[in-house]
């Protein structure tokens, strides 16, 4: 268990982390998530005691991290993957970090046969690939066989594979009751992994919830309809009071009702339905609808619109899915 109470960090008048509360539980994976700039990992290196607090404190299962004996035991990190000594071999790496730690050399070879390197264990690291890097990096984070793991974006320019390998290990920890903390910028990929997210933004906590309530709170969620006989379709949905919004190729959009309501009613006037599905907006527009205030450099939508919300940014980084997830597959 992670505790933060009234964390805060002060750059001269710039307040890069403030006041901020929560606890991080064991036995899930917690999502950490801001945009740029919110102050991620300002709050991660202040748990890890690379970087003093200006107020407020951290408590790693009760103790402050540097009342822990042997922290690599208690709490293990990603926090870079390329701070890894380049001319040393993958096992010496690991091994400097074990002995420095009293962690038993055989530790070494675990590691590295769990996160898949043994093959290149005696390879330098600087020859290695962005996630041949990261896989050191996790070895090193789970080296002492700690009860909690942080990890700061660990898919970041990870092929599919790697992607894949890391999800499936955090949750593999995580059902052995670790607790397990994790910021990505990468929306979809959270939405698979992350039972519990933190939200913030310029430094302030926004959310402490489940992943299902975040999406729930902070996005619309409607039924689509699809019917060959619309125009019936339409009159009965109006002679009920339900306000249908046309969102192309003959789909209709409901809000504030059900799927099953709604398939009683076309049953109940013996209307054909191609489709009747529930959705619900993506990780990704539930963060940006919550976030939209407190992002600190945005791209504006043009030139004579300076309210616009933040654009999004380029690329497959933030992974949308047309329609988003639903809750089910959350
Ligand atoms: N050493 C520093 N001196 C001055 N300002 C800093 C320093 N470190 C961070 N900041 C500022 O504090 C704020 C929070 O930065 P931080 O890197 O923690 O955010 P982040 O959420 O991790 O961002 P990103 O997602 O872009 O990595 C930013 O405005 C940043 O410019």
């Amino acid at each position: 268990m992670i505790e933060l109470e009234g964390l805060t960090k002060r750059y001269g008048t710039k307040t890069a982390v403030d006041h901020l509360s929560f606890q991080v539980r064991p036995g899930m994976i917690t999502g950490f998530l801001g945009p740029n700039g919110a102050g991620k990992s300002t709050t991660m290196r202040m748990m890890l005691d690379l970087d003093n607090p200006t107020s407020g404190t951290v408590r790693i299962d009760g103790r402050h991290y540097r009342e822990l004996d042997e922290p690599l035991k208690y709490i293990g990190a990603l926090l870079d993957a390329k701070a890894m000594h380049g001319g040393r071999s993958a096992y010496n790496n690991l091994l400097c970090l074990a002995q420095s730690n009293r962690i038993p050399e055989r530790r070494v070879g675990e590691v590295l046969d769990l996160v898949g390197l043994t093959a290149v264990a005696r390879k330098k690291s600087k020859g290695f690939s962005l996630g041949m890097g990261q896989r050191l990096g996790i070895a090193s984070a789970l080296l002492g066989d700690p009860e909690i793991l942080m990890f700061d974006e660990p898919v970041n320019g990870l092929d599919p594979e790697g992607i894949h390998w890391i999800r499936n290990l955090m949750k593999a920890l995580a059902s052995e009751g670790r607790t397990i903390f994790v910021s990505s910028h990468l929306m979809s990929e959270m939405a698979l992994t992350a039972d519990h997210l933190i939200v913030i933004g310029q430094g302030k906590l926004l959310a402490d919830t489940s992943m299902a309530d975040f999406i729930r709170q902070n996005s619309r969620s409607f039924v689509r309809l699809r019917s060959p006989q619309r125009e019936r379709l339409l009159d009965v949905l109006h002679e009920n009071g339900f306000v249908a919004v046309e969102s192309g190729n003959g789909t209709l959009e409901i809000d504030g009702t059900t799927t099953e309501a709604l398939g009683e009613l076309a049953a109940a006037h013996q209307l054909v339905l191609h489709e009747l599905s529930a959705q619900q907006a993506s990780l990704e527009e539930a963060f940006m609808q919550m976030t939209a205030g407190a992002v600190e450099y945005h791209a504006h939508g043009g030139a004579g619109d300076p309210g616009a919300p933040p654009a999004a940014p380029p690329g497959p980084q933030w992974g949308a899915r047309a329609g988003g997830p639903t809750t089910e597959e959350l």
